[in-house]
């Protein structure tokens, strides 16, 4: 059940400390040695397990010479400890280079999470690892008992040979000149992949990206890859040596066991698809919620979401199918130019170390019914919290329409017309310091919806709609049910329309439905599904489609709202919620965390806190 924000968090059990050193290093993911963000000298950062309920502790020493940096811990609920949630200009100040930092937080619910840089699009220069919460009570997961055999954890990802600084600066530069990242070069699983090199035999075609993939032919012994020019050459000993940092990731598994395999996509843009090469995946667990299970082949997940599967090692080893299997990851929803990243399961009876069969197919990129059909069937357990009935309770709706769009020549998205832009001074430490009038536009928020005759099956008419760039912030009534409609609709090209996965920090949601073409709240709203609507921390919203979430907003803090697809985030498309402006104040806010912006020169003349008497209404900013 969502989190309730009591003042005093409940005593953690006990801590899990780590100490960070977050570097830039050298690396090979894909087989091609590039810098990447490491932490304590590997790429990806280290996995963190905790129990829930368990306090984590972990000081993070900024090594980085020229750049801030935050860690946001993607899925924590940071009930009472909005400062750890890790989110630069909204929930603390970058941590400079030289400087420490310590997040201090619960975990505060078991499930399948992960962390991640969210500063510039540091994310996507691999600042990334794994965060597992292992449940303490057989109810937080039911399925605990369907799995007698271990856990694998996946951590999905993608990879561009650009540099984030090239990626940004690209998407920065004006009119025609404007530079989209484009597709990764590879996909990872755990941070490992090939570049341009499919292991195993590849059927002659492979859905238009054969031509990307000499394929690497192996001898009987299925030990080494002959086509050396493509998969061999490209490290220092090639992807099938175990100490290869490209090496794919081999999964013993005992047969006859189920497995419970936890999935989580940190990718910078891809959706992917996973599959386990003659092995049927039930779905279990999303973003840390108890599903009402469900089988399939195969499974979608997009940035920022994650899963667990069980799967049961029932394949008879043969002499054709010797026990080796293929997990293979492919792109969906965008023409794919990048090939698929595979792995493997293999059973510990098994001869060979390698499938002898060519990789799983991944389903058509541009079938997008089969894409709403997987999406469409995760659903809540049958006893699981359901929301608040909407009359009991004070409620907010607000409507974001979705748009790609100009602004003075650059393209940007936006929400109701206006691209987010972020302040240098944290929202958290303005509202705490009551300097939310001087730290950014405060005399407002955004559109809290957008015009009837807007059509949504155009590009955006800029001449009458200017988009504009706003660092302005919804601020939520405390406790209120609030339902966010994500409307999407053309982009800059027409009939373009694509999907984009929306994160919400602080809170799960429930997803209360899916529809296509513009929402109707006469018509939508009743046909909303309030029987088991499943709760989640991000949600797709289809192209040319519309989602609707619910939450109570009842986690004092500032919260980021966006879509997880990093350039996305950097060109615009997000929000920020504020709830509980009044009992900010009564938060410990640690102020190393905070003295930046506005705040540091307003520290100058011996700030203290706002008072209690403050008003509820956004400060007017201070006389010019
Ligand atoms: O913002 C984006 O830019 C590209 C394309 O619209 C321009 O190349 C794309 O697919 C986005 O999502």
């Amino acid at each position: 059940a969502p989190a309730s924000a009591s003042a005093s968090a409940p005593v953690p059990a006990k801590a899990k400390k780590v100490t960070w050193d977050v570097e830039y290093i050298m690396w090979a993911p894909d087989c091609q040695q590039r810098v990447m963000i490491g932490i304590n000298g590997t790429f990806p950062g280290p996995t963190i397990t905790a129990r829930a309920g368990e306090l984590v502790s972990v000081t993070v020493n900024n090594k980085l010479h020229t750049e801030g940096l935050v860690i946001h811990w993607h899925g924590m609920r940071q009930v009472g400890t909005p400062w750890a949630d890790g989110t630069a200009s909204i929930s603390q100040c970058a941590i400079n280079p030289g400087e420490s930092f310590t997040y201090e937080f619960v975990a505060d619910k078991p499930g399948t999470f992960f962390y991640h840089g969210h500063f510039g699009m540091q994310r996507a220069a691999g600042l990334y690892g794994s965060l597992i919460v292992e449940a303490t009570a057989e109810q937080d997961e039911p399925f605990r008992k369907d799995y007698d055999g271990g856990e694998l954890n996946m951590l999905l990802s993608d990879w561009y040979h650009d540099n984030v600084f090239a990626q940004a600066a690209g998407l920065e530069r004006k009119d025609k000149h404007f530079q989209w990242i484009g597709e990764p070069q590879t996909i990872l699983i755990n941070g490992r992949g090939q570049y341009e090199c499919m292991l195993g035999k590849v059927n002659n075609y492979h859905r238009g990206i054969y031509k990307y993939a000499k394929t690497c032919v192996r001898d009987k012994e299925a030990k080494l890859c002959r086509d050396e020019e493509r998969c061999e050459r490209r490290s220092e000993c090639g992807p099938y040596c175990p100490e290869s940092q490209c090496a794919p990731v081999i999964f013993d598994v005992e047969p006859g066991k189920t497995y419970r395999l936890r999935i989580a996509s940190t990718t910078t843009l891809s959706a992917l698809n996973l599959q386990v090469e003659g092995h049927e995946l039930t779905v279990v667990e999303a973003d840390g919620n108890p599903v009402e299970p469900f089988t399939v082949t195969d499974i979608d997940i997009y940035s920022g979401e994650s899963y667990s599967v069980l799967l049961t090692t029932n394949q008879i080893p043969t002499y054709y199918k010797p026990g080796a299997f293929w997990i293979s990851v492919g792109v969906r929803g965008r023409h794919p130019k990048t090939l698929s990243a595979t792995a493997v399961l293999r059973y510990t009876n098994s001869k060979l170390q390698w499938p002898t069969s060519a990789p799983p197919e991944t389903p058509a990129f541009d079938d997008i019914e089969r894409s709403k059909r997987f999406t469409y069937r995760i659903k809540a357990l049958k006893n699981a919290v359901t929301p608040p009935p909407k009359r009991a309770m004070l409620n907010r709706t607000i409507v974001m329409l979705n748009t790609q769009t100009l602004v003075r020549g650059h393209v940007k998205w936006a929400i109701n017309n206006v691209s987010l832009t972020l302040p240098a001074t944290p929202y958290l430490g303005a509202y705490f310091y009551g300097l939310q009038g001087s730290a950014f536009d405060a005399t407002g928020e955004p559109p809290n919806g957008f015009p009837d005759e807007y059509n949504i099956r155009l590009p955006p008419v800029n001449s009458s709609y200017n988009a504009t760039l706003s660092d302005r912030v919804y601020e939520l009534p405390y406790g209120a049910l609030v339902d966010v409609v994500l409307q999407n609709a053309d982009m800059l090209k027409e009939t373009v329309s694509e999907t984009h996965p929306w994160h919400l920090h602080g809170h799960d949601f429930w997803v209360m439905g899916y529809g296509e073409g513009r929402y109707d709240a006469k018509k939508d709203l009743p046909n909303l599904n309030t029987d088991n609507p499943p709760l989640r921390n991000t949600v797709v919203v289809f192209p040319h489609g519309w989602t609707v979430l619910r939450f109570v907003a009842d986690n004092t803090g500032a919260w980021a709202f966006h879509c997880h697809i990093e350039p996305h985030l950097h060109m615009g498309m997000g929000a920020v919620f504020i709830e509980g402006v009044d009992k900010m104040h009564d938060l410990n806010v640690p102020k190393e965390a905070m003295m930046c912006g506005v705040i540091r020169t307003a520290a100058a003349v011996h700030l203290t806190p706002a008072s209690r008497t403050r008003s509820t209404a956004p400060a007017t900013p201070p006389a010019p």
